[in-house]
């Protein structure tokens, strides 16, 4: 059996962990308050998909949204980790959108209720090719892009996060022990907006990676 390779993580079935609210811009063009501690919410492996694959507009909504954001990937598990040595446990980054139905989380939040339609759906996880650790040696001073047809729509840098990438992980395994495989979704920054059939997006981190997904309709 070959050794599993972690440039390939996506294949492992590991947890998908997403941060919201963690952009002060985003929060605010979303009438949200500007949160005291990381909001938390979860993707299956299921929701993965590569270039090459179409992102599927589920059946159920009409404002499906795009959300540029860096990925971290975890190479070495832990629970409690602390601050100070979080960075150990990263392997390296991914580009990834957070895919979300705007009208259902909406309609979630008003009912109080989950918001896995709105988010954990087949394919609302597009990522990049895995980028090992040393080619983002600070990777809390990157800049994230995203357009859609070659219209920009969203440009942040992730010095602009409220919670950095330590205190996530710290964060996080606090309360969710970390696995080799684990990706973390660190928050998208202002501009998020609505995304039809047809429509392609393309998203990159600057000097380091892009990528290219369609938006399509399951048939
Ligand atoms: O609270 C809302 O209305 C929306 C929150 C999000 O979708 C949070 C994120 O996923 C994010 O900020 O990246
Ligand atoms: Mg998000």
């Amino acid at each position: 059996m070959s050794a599993r390779n972690i440039a390939r993580f996506w294949e492992w079935g590991r947890k998908i962990i997403c941060v919201g609210r963690n952009y002060a811009d985003h929060a605010i063009e979303l009438k949200n308050a500007i949160p005291s501690e990381p909001v938390l919410f979860l993707k299956p492996p299921s929701a993965y998909v590569r270039e090459g694959s179409p992102i599927l507009l589920p059946f159920y909504t009409s404002n499906l949204h795009h959300e540029v954001e860096l990925g971290v990937v975890i190479g070495k598990g832990g629970t409690a980790i602390p601050q100070s040595s979080a960075m150990e446990h990263v392997a390296g980054y991914v580009l990834c959108l957070d895919m979300t139905a705007r009208d259902i989380q909406d309609e979630c939040k008003s009912k109080g209720l989950p918001w896995t339609l709105a988010k954990a759906f087949n394919t609302s996880c597009p990522i990049s090719d895995f980028i090992p650790k040393e080619k983002i040696p600070n990777p809390g001073s990157i800049n994230l892009w995203l357009k859609v047809n070659d219209i920009v729509k969203q440009n942040g840098s992730t010095s602009q996060m409220i919670f950095s990438i330590p205190y996530l992980i710290n964060y996080i395994s606090e309360i969710i022990s970390l696995e080799e495989g684990d990706l973390i979704l660190t928050g998208t920054p202002k501009g998020v907006s609505s995304v039809q059939e047809q429509d392609e997006l393309q998203a990159g981190i600057d000097g380091i990676v892009t990528m290219t997904f369609k938006v399509d309709r399951k048939s």
